[in-house]
């Protein structure tokens, strides 16, 4: 990718604008603060990050391993202990084991990812079981790379009230977490969902994110991988879109 696409921004400038766009969204909602899922990636170490910055401790960040590795709440500690972020944990791997075994008792098998995505479709269930509790908005880690080809589970981590990172492409997410401060180990961390041992984005995607955040910067990028990324970008549009609902003279 050519890095002038990136390298141009003033990051400073985009870290004041969106801690004064939380304020400003959270303030209109009548609520005071926000909660932030922290897996021990980057796109949760950012978001947090700001979040702290825009609501100082009306911030509760909750790390919710599913059975996931231990390297990644050990990362998702180190974020919480090095910024002193308020932090609850809430291990998910015996709700979901539970639920996953009344499911299959019905004879109805699930696939990879009907299994895989209820584990954060039970972390959006937690975030605002603290969000509710505590008058918080539930602030997503979404990246404008993810939403322009819907990589994220639908009312899962697609689930949230607001999005602040949602006009950055990745490398972008990358360049604001350095004028924040957030340990380089997490930056330089390759990133995954963690929904199965092993899994990362951009072997699932089939192409970087170098590919994809040059293709949505500049149009620009091999056939094979416009081709792919404009597939996942229609195939998941409905995420993203508002729910179908029948014109009422059309049913009438
Ligand atoms: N045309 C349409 N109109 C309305 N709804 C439609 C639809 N087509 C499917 N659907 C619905 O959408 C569902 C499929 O969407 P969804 O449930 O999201 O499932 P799906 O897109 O298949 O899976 C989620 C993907 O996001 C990835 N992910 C998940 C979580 C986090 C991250 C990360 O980066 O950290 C990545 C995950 O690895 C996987 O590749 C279908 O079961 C159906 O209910
Ligand atoms: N173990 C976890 N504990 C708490 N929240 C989690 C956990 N796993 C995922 N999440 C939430 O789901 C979001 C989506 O995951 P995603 O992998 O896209 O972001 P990330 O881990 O922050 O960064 P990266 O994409 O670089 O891995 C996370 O940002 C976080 O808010
Ligand atoms: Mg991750």
């Amino acid at each position: 990718m050519d890095k002038k696409l990136i390298a141009n921004n003033d990051y400073e400038k985009i870290k004041d604008n969106l801690v004064s766009w939380l304020q400003k969204k959270v303030k209109n909602s009548g609520l005071k603060g926000a909660v932030v899922g922290l897996s021990g990636g980057i796109d949760s170490a950012v978001t947090a990050r700001l979040a702290q910055l825009a609501f100082g401790e009306d911030l509760l960040t909750v790390i919710m391993p599913c059975h996931s590795s231990s390297k990644d709440k050990q990362d998702a500690l180190k974020i919480a202990n090095e910024f002193k972020m308020p932090v609850v944990e809430n291990d998910l791997s015996e709700v979901y084991d539970h639920l996953l075994d009344n499911l299959r008792a019905t004879g109805i098998k699930g696939g990879k990812l009907a299994e895989a995505n209820i584990k954060p479709r039970l972390r959006m269930t937690t975030l605002y079981y603290y969000a509710q509790s505590k008058d918080y908005l539930v602030v997503g880690t979404d990246n404008w790379s993810e939403l322009k080809i819907g990589y994220f589970t639908k009312h899962g981590d697609g689930g949230i009230d607001l999005a602040p990172l949602g006009s950055l492409v990745k490398h972008e997410v990358k360049e604001l977490a350095r004028v924040l401060d957030i340990p380089l180990e997490i930056i330089e961390k390759k990133p995954s969902a963690g929904l199965w041992e092993g899994q990362t984005d951009e072997s699932e995607m089939g192409f970087s994110y170098e590919e994809l955040d040059q293709y949505i910067l500049t149009g620009e990028a091999e056939p094979e991988v416009e081709t792919k990324i404009k597939e996942l970008a229609s195939k998941n549009s409905h995420k993203v879109a508002p729910i179908p609902i029948p014109k009422r003279d059309k049913i009438l």
